[in-house]
């Protein structure tokens, strides 16, 4: 194939009029989630009262904003690193080379943060200012998308992605069509997969807490449990950050509409909807309950970490005396396939101890709505429809070999169930 050929991929997501409906629902339930949390009734499955207007969504204000985090966390990912990674060889044979110091940027914009509140930064307000923020990013997801696109059209062939070059054009705009794209040595894919979002995630659930304490003298134990789950789940993705490099996003997925508007907008706006929710309709919560829900939490933090270090140790070095001891299949490409310990319970356990640690970002919420559930719905979705790809994806890498695993690990996410 060469680089203006289309490949022969199969069409993922429904094909050009799936990812078309995409393009719409995706920022279409972003902003009704929005809308939602801040309504009396708080209904997952209604439509919402009223439509904003042009007024409440745009303010030249929050795209400064957004900007301002943008270029912060673009300094901070360029400030010396304590390590620089190389991710897996690409199809030219080359590895990338990627800086570890993620952690250090959630550090030191805490330690920013702590400063400019202490001087009067107002972060109580930014709860008030998400509408036109989300609308900010939006806008920035959809022109940063077309620009993407425009600088794989002159990238060589060994640097597009497997699955984003179908010839349709608003189908290669969704998947992305470049696997890394890169300005020098800046990685945008890596760079947007764990700072702006998932660090800004951190921050508007912490203005949502001190805006409840502003509100009600103090913020509420569940507020205080939904900061303290998700907290643990950013600082956990950046102290592993390394561990980003062997996900299918890193190594398969183009980098297109979707993860940038999932990395930029999706995940901070959407997933800091529980302590949205919380912010307009305390919950009350008892320290038995809080207690069990902080177990569960525990308990999927255990499969989650356990799973994913297990893996990704054995990927680095087999010889690894913590997996050394763990029965493998071979396989004709030299690597081999883990069948027992964590990988031999389920086919993907690091997803049932994600699925494990949703429900319980969602129970301090209580069981009165529906609303603060979405993550947990729409995750088990999104994390069905990405193991069914891995799947085909480790079928064609693997062949029988593979075969042989799913016959030894029937179950691919609950035992004995799913
Ligand atoms: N919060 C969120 O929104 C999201 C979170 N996630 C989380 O991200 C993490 C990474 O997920 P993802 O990238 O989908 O997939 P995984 O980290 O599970 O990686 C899948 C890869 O692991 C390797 N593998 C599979 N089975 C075995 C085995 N038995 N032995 C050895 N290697 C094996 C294969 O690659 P190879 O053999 O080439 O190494 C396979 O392609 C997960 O914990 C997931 O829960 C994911 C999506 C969204
Ligand atoms: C609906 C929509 C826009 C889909 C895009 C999906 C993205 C939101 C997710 C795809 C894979 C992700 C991962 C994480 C966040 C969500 C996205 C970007 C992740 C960074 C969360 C923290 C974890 O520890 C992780 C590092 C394993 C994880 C990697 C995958």
């Amino acid at each position: 194939m060469t680089s203006r050929e289309a490949s022969q991929a199969p069409l993922e997501f429904g094909g050009p009029l799936g990812v078309a409906a995409l393009l719409i629902l995706l920022p279409a339930t972003m902003f009704h989630l929005l809308l939602a949390a801040r309504s009396g009734p708080a209904r997952l499955l209604a439509l919402p009262a009223y439509l904003p207007g042009l007024e409440e969504l745009w303010s030249p204000w929050a795209l400064l904003l957004f900007f301002i985090w943008l270029g912060l966390q673009v300094a901070l990912y360029l400030l010396p690193a304590r390590k620089v990674a190389e991710g897996l060889e690409l199809k030219d044979k080359s590895r990338l080379r990627y800086p570890i110091n993620g952690f250090q940027a959630l550090v030191l914009t805490a330690l920013l943060m702590g400063l400019g509140v202490s001087v009067g930064l107002p972060l109580g307000a930014l709860p008030g200012m998400l509408l036109p923020l989300a609308f900010a990013t939006t806008l920035t997801s959809f022109i940063f998308s077309l620009l993407l696109y425009a600088k794989a059209l002159v990238a060589p062939a060994s640097a597009l992605a497997p699955g984003g070059n179908s010839g349709n054009s608003m189908y290669d705009f969704f998947l992305g069509r470049e696997l890394n794209p890169r300005l020098g040595s800046f990685d945008f894919k890596y760079f947007c997969e764990l700072r702006p979002g998932l660090i800004g995630w951190v921050f508007i659930n912490l203005a949502l807490l001190m805006q409840e304490a502003e509100l009600r003298g103090s913020p509420s134990l569940a507020m205080w449990l939904v900061n303290g789950f998700q907290l643990l789940y950013v600082g956990d993705a950046l102290w592993y950050e390394e561990s980003v490099l062997t996900t299918m996003d890193i190594i398969h997925d183009g980098f297109g509409f979707m993860l940038v508007f999932g990395d930029l907008a999706w995940v901070p706006f959407t997933y800091s909807l529980q302590a949205q929710f919380l912010l307009y309709h305390p919950q009350p919560l008892g320290l038995p309950m809080a207690l069990l829900i902080c177990l569960l939490k525990a308990i999927g933090y255990y499969i989650f970490r356990g799973a994913n270090s297990q893996k990704n140790t054995f990927r680095k070095n087999p010889s690894d005396p913590s997996v050394a001891g763990l029965e493998t299949i071979p396989t004709a490409t030299g690597r081999r396939l883990l069948v027992s310990g964590w990988w031999g319970m389920v086919r993907h356990p690091n997803y049932l101890g994600d699925l494990i640690m949703a429900l319980a970002w969602s129970l301090p919420c209580g069981l009165s709505h529906l609303l603060p559930y979405f993550y947990v719905l729409y995750f088990t979705a999104l994390l069905v429809h990405r193991e069914a790809r891995d799947e085909q994806q480790c079928l064609q890498k693997y062949g029988r070999a593979w075969q042989e695993y799913c016959k030894r690990v029937p179950y691919r996410i609950i035992p004995y169930v799913y």
